[in-house]
């Protein structure tokens, strides 16, 4: 499988599918009431429905919705309304939780994403590989939840191997994914504020130039002369 490429804070249906024409893998919608970027239930169902959908009929990217502390069934019937086939837990949610959810909707990609600043903080994402199905990484910041803009030190994560597939999030962007992926090996990446004009406005230009960096990542290397 190749890299997923997941965007994050998708507000607007037109957006969300033009994204997904260009070739993104998964949308993030956050569910957190208090980030600029939150969308309803209904948004979000109105974004899915305009996206294109995949030859079984189903839409042809991933729907993540993303939670900070919510409750199960917030979370639930968020699920149900908006027609989402991942969560993406973003705050301080417990392995407990994380069982409980996984029981309660089993058929769903559960992801948990952690926010690191200490080595420690590296070592507490492996112990959640047990109990999801993916991990994200993202950059801590004293006052936001996510989409902050910044970066995680690449450097610490070269050896970073856990028991399930990650994605790397935090401050990345058209100009430093290259440098990004250089440092690390993550199954998926997760963008946002690098490619918006303002929190929930996502910059389609941005997100196209995304996608030609990523290419050159394809392109089998020249044949010396
Ligand atoms: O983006 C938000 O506003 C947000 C609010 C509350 C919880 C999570 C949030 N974002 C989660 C994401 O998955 C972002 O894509 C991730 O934090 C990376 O953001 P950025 O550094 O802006 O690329």
């Amino acid at each position: 499988m190749g890299l997923r490429v997941k965007i994050c804070g998708i507000t607007k249906p037109e957006q969300g599918r033009t994204i997904a024409q260009l070739g993104a893998t998964a949308l993030g919608f956050i569910c957190a009431p208090a980030s600029p970027r939150h969308a309803s239930p209904d948004q979000i169902a109105a974004i899915v429905t305009a996206l294109p959908l995949a030859a079984s009929g189903v839409p042809c990217v991933d729907r993540i919705g993303v939670f900070v502390n919510a409750s199960l069934e917030v979370i639930c019937q968020t699920v149900a309304i908006g027609q989402l086939n991942g969560v993406q837990l973003h705050g301080d949610e417990s392995a407990e939780f994380c069982d409980r959810l996984r029981q309660r909707l089993p058929a769903i990609e559960l992801i948990k994403a952690l926010r690191i600043s200490t080595a420690e903080a590296l070592l507490q994402a492996n112990a959640y590989a047990a109990w999801v199905d993916t991990l994200l990484l993202d950059a801590y910041d004293p006052k936001l939840p996510g989409g902050t803009g910044k970066t995680l030190d690449w450097s610490s994560l070269s050896q970073f191997r856990p028991a399930c597939p990650w994605f790397l999030a935090g401050g990345l962007t058209p100009d430093n994914i290259l440098d990004a992926l250089c440092q690390t090996q993550p199954h998926g990446i997760d963008l946002s504020s690098g490619v918006e004009y303002a929190p929930g406005d996502k910059n389609l230009l941005e997100v196209t130039r995304l996608f030609s960096q990523l290419e050159t990542l394809q392109q089998p290397s020249a044949k010396p002369l």
